[in-house]
């Protein structure tokens, strides 16, 4: 309705760095083998470099996957950053992501190829320990693995808080002083549940308290590195205007994503959420919290813009003993047992997509700006219950709009398989061409294909980049939104368990050229790929019945939509009968898979028609 676009003017910000608030940055990961250490290091020192004065920023990594060979890539990138920040502050570089900036079109420096050679040694160091699995470091950091006893399992062990640059004695090669960096990994149990990435932010927002206290927190994926060294002055500029509302909870930035092949096959760019819905959002009660590259106050998390926390400078220095042993202690597993974390204070449990969930907590409280929506979609906090009574209409529709982002899943899969099956049984179930009610059909499909194809054409899309998304949309419902509803609905009665499964960030090379030639991967034995090769199947059946009944019977009146419907979903389709007939690369779709669907697609058929 009031979409909002924003500048800022970083260049009028006070002169006298020393105004500037500290800013505490959040990384987590959870697997050193889906979340290769290499990756959390390149976007740690992505970080570390910021234009920010840097004895004003504290970068904690919080390691849900208790690993020493994070800690070990974290020592090495600690080295590194040594000469890393002066290289990129002196030569003003834009990417501050080493592997991002050896891989594009660098500009050379003096010691543009040591640094590079030093990057790369790092690397390989760190890819083969982690292969290897063991650890071999320099004296001064080797007494810090000790921990790691033969009793230390990932899921089993106390805190590990290890202060990799300490913000006094480490200087960089130049002699400036360094950011501090942080590592956490909280104490894990068996016997207590951990309330993932929430859980983990908790403990950070505890352990940073104790040790640095900034006002101002960013948050981050371990795989979303930072684009541009001056996004904490941009982000500041609106924590310190005076004219905007102080109630600014949270500064959201679009999550952009790199890598992604020239049509978006698997419309991974997620552009509606970040350049349409975002600014839409904006217009009313601000964006939605979208977990990575937010910056929050810090006291949002502790109750409502009018409420209080303690932002005074701790006395003591953050490397004291006492400093690390409370540290610790709010570090521990069942610290929030009793307490009001995760209800009303900090990250809000409840949802596995804890940033959505949060960001609408933060908003209800008056704060401005800003299978786990379903969880959200019916919880006790849920938008149509709590959000209408403390937020306007609009923006409770935009939330219940991602809260049910999974429903129409429902109507997908109904439409995908009883009208092609009704057409082979020659039983018409839409009103004929000739029927007035014909050309309500033709209306709902026209306004909504239209719809999404301006909006996508605005935001600079190519034609194919909306096919596919709009196929990428029907392939969402017929897979993990029909398989979410059914995990969703089986939790609630208690028969399985919700879990936060971390997404995988390693790159399979053969994948990648793959993908980069627009080639969709179906490799793997997923249960994911039945309903959506069983409908692929009944729509190519119908449709090869529907061109026979035209040349037998001529005309076809009385099941033209759906004979459209087979066409349009045998078009859909294309990838996956390719994948299941045509091709033999190894993205194929594995035989057992294809020859299981066909098998469950004629039961299916049976079945339905022994109904109709
Ligand atoms: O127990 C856990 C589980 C996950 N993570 C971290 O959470 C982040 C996101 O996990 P990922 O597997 O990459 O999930 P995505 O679905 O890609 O993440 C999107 O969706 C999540 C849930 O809405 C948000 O938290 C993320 O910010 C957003 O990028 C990663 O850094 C993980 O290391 C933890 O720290 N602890
Ligand atoms: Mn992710």
């Amino acid at each position: 309705m009031n979409p909002i676009q924003r500048n800022t003017f970083p260049e009028n910000l006070p002169k006298d760095e020393t105004k500037y608030p500290e800013i505490d940055v959040f990384i987590c990961t959870a697997d050193p083998y889906k979340e290769p250490p290499m990756v959390v290091v390149n976007t740690a020192l992505s970080i570390l470099a910021y234009d920010y004065p840097t004895n004003k920023l504290s970068v904690y990594l919080s390691d849900d996957g208790g690993s020493k060979l994070t800690l070990f890539a974290f020592t090495e990138a600690a080295k590194f950053a040594k000469h890393w920040l002066p290289y990129c502050k002196k030569n003003g570089i834009l990417v501050r992501c080493p592997e991002a900036y050896f891989r594009s079109n660098y500009t050379c420096f003096p010691n543009t190829h040591e640094i590079k050679l030093m990057y790369e040694n790092m690397k390989s160091k760190v890819e083969q320990t982690v292969v290897s699995g063991n650890v071999y470091t320099d004296e001064k950091w080797s007494h810090i693995f000790s921990i790691w006893d033969n009793q230390f399992k990932r899921s089993d062990h106390p805190t590990v808080i290890q202060v990799l640059l300490d913000g006094t004695t480490d200087e960089d090669v130049l002699g400036h002083v360094m950011p501090k960096l942080i590592y956490v990994s909280r104490e894990k149990r068996e016997a207590t549940t951990h309330k993932n990435k929430a859980g983990a932010l908790n403990v950070l927002l505890r352990v940073s308290e104790i040790m640095t206290n900034a006002p101002i927190i960013l948050t981050v994926d371990c795989d979303m590195y930072s684009n541009d060294p001056r996004t904490p002055l941009e982000a500041i500029c609106y924590f310190l205007d005076s004219s905007t509302d102080h109630n600014i909870a949270y500064l959201q930035y679009p999550q952009s994503f790199h890598g992604i092949n020239q049509d978006d096959i698997y419309g991974a760019a997620f552009k509606f959420i970040f350049e349409f819905n975002m600014t839409g959002f904006d217009g009313l009660a601000g964006p939605s919290h979208a977990g990575t590259g937010c910056f929050f106050r810090r006291r949002a998390f502790y109750g409502c813009p009018s409420s209080h926390t303690s932002e005074q400078r701790r006395s003591q220095s953050f490397l004291s003993t006492e400093v690390l042993a409370q540290a610790h202690e709010v570090a521990r597993c069942n610290f929030e047992a009793g307490t009001k974390w995760g209800i009303e204070l900090g990250y809000r449990y409840g949802s596995l997509v804890e940033d959505l969930y949060t960001g609408f907590r933060l908003q209800c409280q008056g704060w401005r700006w800003c299978m786990g929506c379903l969880d959200m979609a019916f919880c006790k906090y849920n938008p149509f219950n709590h959000g209408l009574k403390q937020l306007p209409l609009l923006q409770v529709m935009c939330y219940i709009n991602y809260a049910l982002w999974s429903i129409p899943c429902i109507s997908v899969v109904i439409y995908s398989i009883f009208p092609q099956i009704a057409l082979i049984r020659s039983v018409p179930i839409f009103p004929k061409v000739s029927d007035p009610w014909f050309w309500f059909y033709v209306f709902s499909f026209i306004g909504a294909y239209l719809q999404e194809f301006i909006e996508l054409k605005l935001m600079g899309g190519t034609t194919r980049g909306w096919f596919n998304h709009q196929r990428m949309w029907i392939i969402r419902c017929l897979s993990s939104f029909t398989f979410g509803i059914l995990k969703y609905t089986l939790t609630k009665l208690h028969i399985s368990s919700s879990t936060f499964s971390v997404t995988s960030k390693v790159v399979d090379e053969e994948a990648r050229k793959r993908y980069d030639q627009g080639m969709m991967e179906f490799g793997v034995e997923s249960p994911f790929f039945y309903p959506l090769s069983m409908a692929a199947l009944i729509n190519l059946g119908a449709f090869i019945f529907g061109i026979l009944h035209f040349l037998t019977y001529g005309g076809l009146q009385d099941l033209f939509v759906q004979f459209f419907l087979s066409a349009f979903g045998v078009v859909n389709s294309w990838p996956i009968y390719e994948a299941m007939f045509i091709r033999s690369d190894r993205g194929k779709m594995p035989s057992k898979i294809t020859s299981r669907s066909i098998a469950l697609a004629c039961i299916l058929y049976v079945a339905v028609t022994l109904v109709i």
